[in-house]
């Protein structure tokens, strides 16, 4: 863990030392995820099995076992706690109703030239949607993915989830069922992203490809951005806790962990105008681990990206969270709304004591697959407009073409496209 204090000369090389903090690289799988993919297209379902074998350590016996049936998922709800499932309803019902909020209006702008011009929202046809699973199981994320789009409109959605040892979490797949999600594939890493995006004998391939994965799902939706569209490229989780003299050390430290145990290149980072807290934290933190059954992991991640930043004030806390731009941003100060209202680059935030991020990771409503690895600088968390891409229209008459055109065929002449010219000046009686 880094212990930085703006007071302190060497702040500024420490605090870009932290911004450029390689936590984990894509680049060191590239070469290994173009084979991957390069496989998926020459051989289809064949590599398929063939890579689920070798890095889910499960052979299936067909690439018609590698789809999940519907009665897979239907016993796989009546299989749930009730509790459970209950707890599921709440998030789903939550998540949905957020973002139904989201969704865009059509657009007609009345022109006094006398064209009317507009833009249409339309989903995706297809979309596949990645949900981990290597190392742990993400429910959560299942509904996170799947809500928005189907709440977007989009007819054919496809889930793609790897199962380890041939392991099927039944959560989620009653989350797809709960989703009203009924394709589901048995695939994971890059040859699923290749998968949805190139298509196999059983698969056929999707528009959009989202949902986050560790570095070889990362690179592949790279590397097959352009054949179909991607969210975003979401590495390791990352918070910045922003907390003053009032706030609990205890409390603190557990909010810093719950984004650590996520995976040992997680980043947790507090800043304080507090020297008291600041002191207090790191010892909080080495409790908290004790107890916790992914101390392992969270650990690792604390101690080798985890930061402890004092400020002088809150100017200097705003600027320094702007610079790192952080997935997950949670304000636990005095006035959070004030305090939040001067920072402008964060995945989500969390405002206030009482809002661990950890809520906004299952039932609050909004996205929690969000931009990390700094670019909330110009990327948003998932929502609706993933899943949905916008077409403008004109509609003109001849009043409306007498009006603009003349304008437009002087541009289209200096630019030496004559055809584009005449297609205007020929219908208006020009030369
Ligand atoms: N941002 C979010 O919303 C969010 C949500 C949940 C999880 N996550 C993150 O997603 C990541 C999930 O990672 P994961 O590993 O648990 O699951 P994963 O499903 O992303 O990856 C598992 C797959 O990786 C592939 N793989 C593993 N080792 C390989 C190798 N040596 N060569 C080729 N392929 C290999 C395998 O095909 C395997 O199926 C974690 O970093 C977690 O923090 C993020
Ligand atoms: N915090 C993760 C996003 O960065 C999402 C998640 C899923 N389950 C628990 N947390
Ligand atoms: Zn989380």
């Amino acid at each position: 863990m880094k212990r930085l204090d703006t007071r302190e000369a060497g702040f500024e090389a420490g605090f870009a030392a932290l911004l450029d903090m390689a936590r984990e690289t894509t680049a060191s799988v590239d070469g290994a995820v173009a084979a991957i993919i390069g496989r998926v297209r020459a051989e289809g379902d064949a590599a398929l099995l063939d890579l689920t074998a070798r890095f889910d350590r499960w052979r299936p016996a067909s690439a018609a076992a590698l789809r999940v049936t519907a009665e897979e998922i239907a016993d796989a709800i009546a299989s749930v706690d009730p509790a459970l499932m209950e707890a599921l309803d709440t998030a789903a019902t939550r998540i949905e109703t957020f973002h139904r909020a989201q969704m865009p209006a059509d657009v007609t702008v009345p022109d006094p030239a006398g064209l009317t011009l507009g833009m249409r929202w339309n989903a995706v046809d297809a979309a596949g949607l990645y949900v981990p699973g290597g190392k742990a199981a993400y429910p959560s994320s299942v509904l996170m993915n799947a809500i928005p789009a189907r709440v977007a409109g989009v007819e054919r959605v496809a889930v793609a989830v790897p199962t380890p040892d041939g392991e099927i979490n039944p959560l989620v797949l009653a989350a797809c069922g709960r989703a009203g999600v009924t394709e589901v594939w048995r695939i994971g890493g890059a040859q699923a992203i290749a998968a949805l995006a190139w298509g196999t004998e059983s698969i056929a391939p999707v528009d959009k490809i989202t949902g986050p994965g560790n570095a070889y799902v990362a690179e592949a939706k790279r590397q097959v951005f352009g054949r179909v569209g991607i969210d975003s490229i979401a590495g390791p989780s990352e918070v910045v806790v922003l907390a003053d003299g009032g706030q609990d050390p205890a409390r603190v430290a557990m909010d810093l962990m719950a984004q650590a145990e996520h995976d040992e290149a997680a980043q947790s980072i507090l800043i304080t105008d507090s020297p008291a807290l600041a002191d207090a934290v790191p010892g909080a933190v080495e409790t908290v681990l004790a107890s916790l059954p992914r101390a392992a992991i969270a650990g690792e991640s604390w101690r080798r990206h985890g930061a402890v930043i004092l400020v002088r004030d809150w100017t200097e806390g705003a600027a320094l969270t702007d610079r790192l731009a952080p997935e997950h941003l949670q304000v636990m100060v005095a006035d959070p709304q004030a305090l939040f209202a001067r920072i402008r680059h964060a995945g989500a935030a969390f405002l206030g004591p009482w809002c661990p991020e950890a809520l906004g990771d299952y039932v609050a409503g909004p996205n929690h697959v969000l931009p990390t690895g700094r670019t909330a600088r110009f990327a948003s968390g998932l929502s609706v407009f993933d899943f949905l891409k916008r077409t403008t229209w004109i509609a003109a008459e001849e009043a409306g073409l007498r009006a603009t055109g003349p304008a437009a065929v002087a541009l289209a002449r200096a630019e030496g496209l004559e055809a584009h010219a005449r297609s205007i000046a020929g219908r208006i009686g020009m030369r």
